[in-house]
């Protein structure tokens, strides 16, 4: 294939990368098949495993010895997993019935894999992906698949992407693009805490690409292309290297407060979700969790999470953040974010959406509580509840939280809201005065006052610069600071260039951004004076149309990032 073609996709990681197609699922066209060149079954099978056991084993010692932990984890367990009897067993089991052993070795390893992924557990479904991902490597050894001899950057292309391909010794990865997957897969997270650009969710006509077709990945714009024009690969080349001097010019100031020139200071928080995220967070100088989203873990969950599924994914970040302020969101399913039990169910149809939906689940709601406290017992923990609309919410999730806190035997944690909806802006004095704290959730804040989809494509952080938006964050500042309410920001807008010292200006006490981002947004407040952030807001509210205030703040502070 020659031809320009362009993808687009979600973004599992940021980042621009050029590089050629490496399908990391394919076995090669001219291989031998295994089956026809005889020999024992059980000893090509036992062979096959041992070899993948003992070279993922390799790869783990090898990453553990770079001082990459969590990598070398991953490694460790997929060594385990070719290593396990009983499924080499299934799959001898059915070479023995005459199948070809690739075919053997495919039907065991599916089997297994829909067996655990089957099971009521997070933690095990991902590991369904981990036994996938073993299988590919044990086919593609029997196929007499060696890899790419090459240090050539590669782009790994495939259906389903494992954690393990992002690690192949040997090969340059440079960005990666599935077909499925989600944001919280074990892929992602490598791909996130290794910096390797990844777009998920793309058309799967990208299978169509052959081995060493040169693709470009925009993954901030969630799109690839492959065969670039000459233009577009200049331009990516140049994009790469001023983003890796300017990561490495940013990171230097990590160590110094988020603090204006003229001496206004902001507390700089971290969203984060998963284990490797809360890890980048503080190397990246976060002072804690602005927002924990504990709802992501279970978007492929079959039913409400019990206790033991909310601390099997909420130990260990919460493990990783100890002694820091964590504010965790309770569960937020929403239209754009809804487990298969609550899409495809009457009652979940019934059950409506948001906080409505959780307070009519009580028993749902008191158990994450209960698993927040016990989970969250070493960290400095506060609760933040989502999509609040009046008092009367706050006051049920309060009754909640207390009753869960008391049989634990716990002090109850502060209690907070985000301000998502404009009846909780309409609400505000009244929820300030009972809240401990309120954070503003601007992606669905500003959908929701601008008549917006979430998945709307002009639905972008920006937005939040619509006057309309930041006068209905200034009435929130203002009457949580008539009750000595903190206020932070934990929607996207808090990391946009010219939206961050609006939000400064409007008197924001706090800003909760991805990990990712961090750096950027502590140089961009340490580069603007306080006092021009508040003149800024106040014109700003004042104009008709986010385009003319975005001027305004280009003209009035452009800071000159490193
Ligand atoms: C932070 C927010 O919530 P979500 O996780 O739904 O993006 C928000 O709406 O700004």
């Amino acid at each position: 294939m020659t031809d320009r073609r362009a993808y687009t996709g979600h973004t599992a990681a940021p980042g621009t990368a050029l590089g050629f197609v490496h399908r990391t699922d394919r076995p090669p066209a001219k291989a031998v098949l295994p089956h026809r060149t005889g020999g024992d079954p059980t000893k090509q099978i036992t062979d096959a495993f041992d070899t993948i056991a003992t070279r993922l084993l390799d790869l783990s010692t090898s990453l553990r010895e770079q001082g990459k932990d969590e990598q070398a984890d991953i490694m460790e367990v997929n060594s385990y997993i070719a290593q396990d009897q009983d499924l080499r067993d299934q799959a001898v089991k059915r070479a023995n019935y005459g199948r070809p052993v690739p075919v053997a070795v495919r039907q065991a390893i599916d089997a297994y894999a829909g067996t655990i992924a089957e099971l009521d557990d997070p933690t095990l479904a991902e590991r369904a992906a981990d036994v996938r991902q073993v299988g590919r490597r044990v086919l593609a050894h029997l196929y007499g698949h060696t890899g790419p001899a090459t240090d050539q950057p590669l782009v790994l292309v495939a259906h389903e992407i494992g954690a393990a391909d992002l690690l192949e010794p040997g090969l340059t990865v440079t960005a990666a693009i599935s077909v499925t997957g989600g944001p919280n897969s074990h892929a992602a997270i490598v791909a996130r805490s290794l910096g390797i650009p990844f777009l998920l969710a793309v058309d799967p006509q990208l299978l169509e690409l052959p081995d060493g077709q040169e693709i470009l990945l925009d993954a901030d714009m969630a799109s690839a292309v492959a065969h670039p024009d000459d233009d577009e690969r200049t331009k990516a080349l140049h994009a790469m290297e001023t983003a890796r001097n300017r990561r490495l010019a940013l990171a230097e100031e990590r160590h110094l407060p988020a603090e204006t020139l003229d001496g206004h200071r902001i507390v700089l928080r971290a969203n984060v979700a998963t284990p490797a995220e809360a890890r980048a967070a503080l190397t990246t100088g976060a002072e804690g969790v602005g927002l924990l989203r504990t709802e992501l873990p279970f978007l492929n969950h079959p039913s409400w999470p019990t206790r033991n599924q909310h601390a099997a994914t909420l130990v260990p970040v919460l493990r990783a953040l100890t002694g820091q302020v964590v504010t965790a969101r309770t569960l937020d399913f929403a239209d754009d974010k809804l487990p298969p039990f609550l899409a495809e169910s009457r009652e979940g149809r019934r059950l409506g959406r948001g906080l409505p939906l959780m307070l009519a689940q009580p028993d749902a709601f008191a158990d994450q509580f209960r698993s927040l406290l016990s989970a969250g017992a070493d960290t400095d923990l506060r609760i933040m509840i989502p999509m609040v609309a009046s008092i009367d919410e706050l006051r049920a999730c309060r009754r909640l939280l207390q009753a869960a806190a008391a049989e634990a035997g716990v002090p109850t944690p502060p209690l907070g809201i985000m301000v998502e909806l404009p009846e909780a802006v309409a609400a505000a004095d009244d929820l300030a005065r009972e809240a401990s704290f309120l954070s503003i959730g601007s992606n669905d804040l500003t959908c929701q006052i601008l008549g917006l989809d979430r998945r709307d494509p002009t639905a972008t952080p920006a937005m939040a610069a619509h006057p309309a938006v930041l006068d209905a964050i200034a009435r929130v500042v203002t009457a949580a600071h008539r009750h000595n309410r903190q206020v932070s920001v934990c929607g996207d807008a808090a990391a946009h260039p010219f939206v961050t010292p609006l939000l400064i200006g409007i008197g924001c006490d706090s800003l909760s951004v991805a990990p990712a981002a961090l750096d950027e947004v502590r140089a961009r407040i340490r580069r603007i004076r306080h006092d021009t952030c508040v003149s800024l807001a106040a014109i700003a509210l004042t104009r008709e149309t986010p385009e003319e205030v975005r001027r305004l703040v280009e003209q009035c502070c452009q800071p000159s990032l490193p």
